[in-house]
This record gives C-alpha cells, sequence and structure tokens, in this order.
C-alpha cells in the first residue's frame, strides 16, 4: 500500500515499487514550461529522451485516453442483475494533462466539446467535509454509492457551472479529484476531447470517467503506468482500481449505471458482465476470442440522457413488476445464449453458418424487448424499418436507447449495391453512419504527451494544437492511439502477451 504525504512525496510498499521506479526513470532535469504553446500543428521541441525528467511533484504533461463501446445484448436488464455483452470501440476520449507551473493552486477544465471552461482554486475545495470521520476513501478503496453530504460540500462549486451537461461532467471530475487527490494535489488543466458523439448510446459519459481515474490516479503516483513485463496480477491490479473510481464518476454522470460501460472502456476488447450484488464486485469474463461480427453503426442524432432512460424502465417495473421481471428475465436469457454462441470452439461467422443467423435472432428479439421496456425512439424504428426493408441484418438500439445509436448484423455476402443504397437513405434521413471496428484496446497512456513530426521530430503536444485539432479526424491524426508508432502509447492489458511491442 503507498500514502500520499503533504507535497505529493510518496511513501512506499509492493505494488507501487513500479510506479516509482518508472518515475525514477525520469529523474532529475526540468521539462520546458507546460504552458508554452507553439503555432497550431505545430510540435513544440523537447529535450532528448536520456535527458527528460520528472520529479513527483513536477510531472510532464501526459495524456490517457479510453474507448466508448456498443452493448450488443443486454442493456437496461444489466441495470438489474443480469448479463451484458459488450465489446469496445474504436472511437476514444483523449484527456491532455497539463501541469501548471508553481506556485499556482489552480484546477481547470477545458472540456471543449460540450463548451466547458471552468477554474476553481484547490485550497477553497470544501477538504474539511471530504476529511471528516468515515469520509475519506483512498485509491484502493471501491464506492458502491455517492454520499449525499459531499455531493452537497460540492454544490456550491458545481452550481456554478451552467447546465446540466456541463455540471455532470465536472461533478464527476471535481468528486474524483476530492476522492483521489489531496489539497496538497498539483495544479493542472485538464483538456478533454472525445470522438465519440455524447449521449448516442456509445458509453461517452464511461469514457471520460475512465480517463478521469486514470489521470489522476497517475498525477497522484497511486497508478504504475504500463510497462514490458508487468506481472499479470499486478496489471489487473491497476485495471481494477482504475475502473472502481471509473465507476464512481459515472455514478456523478448518471446515479445508477451498471458498471458495464466503465468495465469495457477500461479493459476494452469485449466482455460479458453481470453484478447481482452491488456490495460485490460484478462478473466479469473477458470475451478474449471476441468475434469481428460485421456490424452497420447508426446514430439517430436524437440526444437523450441515460438517466433518464434508466428511471423509464424503472418506472415500468413499478407499475408492471410481475411482467416487466419476465422481460429482463428473457433478456438475460438472450444475453447468456449470445455469449454461448460465440463461446463455443465451433463458432463460424462464414456465409452458410448457422451462427449469425441465431445471433441476429437474438439481436432482434432483445430488440422487441427494448421496444416493450419503453426504450425505444421512432427515429429508431425508422433505422429498422429501412434495415428490414433492404433485407440485409438484425437491428437493435444500442445503450440506454430513446435515440442515440442503432447496430445492425449484416448478413454475410450482401451485395455492395444493396449496402450502399441502404446508406444512402439512412444519410437521406438526416441519420449519421460511424465506421468503428470492435474490440479496441482498453485505457491507454500516454507519458510525456509527445508526438513525432514528418520530419521524424519528437514535439510536445501543447493544448493549443489539442484544442483546434479539426474534428474527428483532426483529434485521430494528432495524438490517436493507432498512430503508426508516431506516438508511444502504453495499455494495462489482461489478455495479450507482453511481447506485442509494448503497446
Ligand atoms: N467529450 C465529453 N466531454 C465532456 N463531458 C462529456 C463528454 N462526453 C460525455 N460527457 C458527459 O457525459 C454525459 C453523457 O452521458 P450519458 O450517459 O447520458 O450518455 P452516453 O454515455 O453517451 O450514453 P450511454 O450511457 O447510453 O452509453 C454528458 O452529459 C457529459 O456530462
Ligand atoms: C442502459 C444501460 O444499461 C447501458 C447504458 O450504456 C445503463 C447501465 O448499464 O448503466
Amino acid at each position: 500500500m503507498a500514502t500520499l504525504q503533504p507535497g505529493n512525496s510518496l511513501s512506499v510498499d509492493t505494488d507501487m515499487a513500479t510506479a516509482v521506479d518508472s518515475l525514477r526513470l525520469h529523474g532529475g532535469t526540468k521539462l520546458t514550461n507546460p504552458l508554452t504553446s507553439s503555432a497550431p500543428g505545430v510540435a513544440s521541441p523537447v529535450v532528448g529522451r536520456s535527458s527528460r525528467a520528472y520529479t513527483m511533484s513536477e510531472l510532464p504533461s501526459f495524456m490517457v485516453s479510453a474507448p466508448g463501446k456498443v452493448i450488443v445484448y443486454g442493456e437496461h436488464a444489466v441495470v438489474y442483475g443480469k448479463g451484458a455483452i459488450a465489446a469496445a470501440i474504436s472511437l476514444r476520449s483523449y484527456l491532455l494533462v497539463t501541469p501548471y507551473p508553481k506556485p499556482s493552486r489552480t484546477l481547470t477544465l477545458r472540456f471543449s466539446d460540450i463548451g466547458l471552461d471552468h477554474s476553481w482554486e484547490i485550497d477553497v475545495l470544501p477538504w474539511k467535509a471530504f476529511a471528516a470521520p468515515g469520509k475519506k476513501r483512498y485509491y484502493f478503496d471501491s464506492l458502491e454509492r455517492l454520499d449525499p453530504m459531499l455531493m452537497k460540500a460540492l454544490k456550491p462549486f458545481i452550481d456554478v457551472i451552467p447546465g446540466k451537461v456541463l455540471q455532470a461532467a465536472a461533478t464527476s471530475f471535481l468528486f474524483l479529484f476530492m476522492m483521489i487527490g489531496n489539497q496538497h494535489s498539483p495544479a493542472a488543466i485538464y483538456t478533454m476531447r472525445s470522438t465519440i458523439p455524447i449521449g448516442a448510446g456509445l458509453g461517452s459519459s464511461a469514457s471520460i470517467a475512465v480517463c478521469l481515474s486514470a489521470a489522476l490516479q497517475l498525477q497522484g503516483g497511486t497508478l504504475a503506468k504500463p510497462f514490458k513485463g508487468m506481472m499479470p496480477h499486478e496489471t489487473q491490479l491497476q485495471l481494477k482500481r482504475i475502473n472502481n473510481w471509473a465507476f464512481v464518476g459515472e455514478m456523478c454522470i448518471h446515479g445508477n449505471p451498471s458498471g458495464v460501460d466503465n468495465t469495457v472502456a477500461t479493459g476494452g476488447k469485449a466482455v460479458f458482465f453481470k453484478r447481482d450484488d452491488y456490495s460485490q464486485p460484478p462478473e466479469v469474463t473477458h470475451l478474449a476470442d471476441f468475434p469481428e461480427l460485421p456490424l452497420l453503426l447508426v446514430n439517430t442524432k436524437q440526444s437523450r440522457s441515460t438517466a433518464e432512460e434508466v428511471a423509464k424502465v424503472r418506472s415500468l417495473l413499478e407499475s408492471h413488476d410481475g411482467i416487466t421481471n419476465l422481460m429482463l428475465d428473457t433478456i438475460d436469457k438472450i444475453t447468456t445464449e449470445a455469449h454461448s454462441i460465440i463461446s463455443s470452439p465451433d463458432f463460424s461467422s462464414a456465409a452458410g453458418s448457422p451462427d449469425i443467423v441465431r445471433l441476429g435472432e437474438l439481436i432482434r428479439i432483445n430488440h422487441g424487448i427494448l421496444v416493450s421496456l419503453g426504450v425505444s425512439h421512432p427515429k429508431l424504428e425508422r433505422i429498422r424499418e429501412l434495415v428490414d426493408f433492404a433485407g440485409i441484418g438484425w437491428t437493435k438500439l444500442t445503450g440506454a436507447g430513446g435515440g442515440g445509436c442503432s447496430i445492425t448484423l449484416l448478413k454475410p455476402n450482401l451485395k455492395p449495391e444493396v449496402l450502399q443504397g441502404l446508406e444512402q437513405r439512412l444519410s437521406d434521413e438526416g441519420f449519421e453512419k460511424y465506421e468503428t471496428t470492435l474490440g479496441g484496446a482498453g485505457v491507454g497512456v500516454l507519458w510525456p504527451a509527445t508526438t513525432v513530426d514528418e520530419l521524424g521530430r519528437e514535439g510536445e503536444i501543447t493544448q493549443d494544437m489539442f484544442l483546434e485539432a479539426d474534428g474527428v479526424k483532426g483529434v485521430e491524426n494528432l495524438v490517436g492511439v493507432s498512430s503508426g508508432g508516431k506516438r508511444k502509447w502504453r495499455f494495462w492489458r489482461e489478455w495479450v502477451p507482453e511481447d506485442d511491442g509494448g503497446r
């Protein structure tokens, strides 16, 4: 166990040794002023690797990133202890952490996707309330619910921010900062950009919660950056801590999450997830052989709040408990059956295999029940109608519904012109198709936040460059995790061998 001392010095025992070692590797010289901005799109030169050095109280700018997800089976039912299958996608959130030079005591959030630009002074935050007897939690703790007294203590700091969307994101940050950090935590700017559409069922909130959890624990020195040769049990421990606090961040955003979104955003790839007792850790099976299912992902562009959709099912349970429970049990059976099809050693997604048809039928049935639970939307039904009319696959909503996205499992060997015709129709009706792959990497870190330009020079990724990157493509080009060697993103991974180039 490690404890944080005033001024951010560390007292260390076993699992912290690696964190400290990786920090020591950098020991000594100062990094260039982190607030120095270069011209847009031009990396500021940094000193060579051997002379770059940081101490615990003087960290470099760094980035963390976490993916969004699609729920393939089981959303909503998973809130009530039923199984769900979810996979990470290649759309991701990226968080740049830039330390303020001393003696600043300021925290700044620049979450530009939602227009949040807000600062607090660390010293005036309600530390007393958070240090009261029984309130303090440590980085190795888990929380199952938010303490109303602590939320009340944060309220004046959140109420000055306009609108629910911004307040939810700010609460998630501030609550985690107060829990994971302390009064002596470093002053910093947190700049967030995401390529995940917000409120569209693709786990945008979980993705940012994972980024915040990982970044704050890295800053606190309580998390070891992943390195080649990290023992599997240590990797699991780090992931568990990131996930535990990301769950808390998710609670701040939508009240009563099951934990499936943050679990897949933390670990990546795909999971079977079930949590029937919220005082216990969930049952999580990593689906290492999750097949590359041919999916069409379409956004209705109808935004909604996950909290409100979850509340709809809760109220149906209150008014029709017997029938609603039967529907949730049926979703559980659907997920279990899909899990056994996918996990079978004989599973095949080749043309003519009955497995894809069975998975497709389960998708269709799952959607039908979600409609009955009241969480579809006329726009989702319109997409399903267009896909059914084209006869190309099986469609369901994904995530909380009420708008957001649909997924279609495509039939094998489709004629390209049929698919193109459908895509054109969807676009004509104002829907947006997403190109994404399933089963992406989980949480990763880029430490320090540097990239290599066209001439092979390594340079710092500044806030201006990050904020000015143009759209999804601009963000992916500048900081994306699939960088072809331009950036050294590293991932905590449970299920791949360590010799994959350190990624
Ligand atoms: N890029 C972002 N920057 C800042 N805050 C964000 C960002 N993306 C999401 N959020 C926060 O998460 C909230 C959206 O969460 P919500 O759970 O409603 O949708 P979702 O996570 O996209 O969908 P689902 O839970 O169905 O997958 C926003 O209101 C905002 O507070
Ligand atoms: C609707 C829901 O099941 C999925 C949201 O992505 C809510 C949750 O699991 O927290």
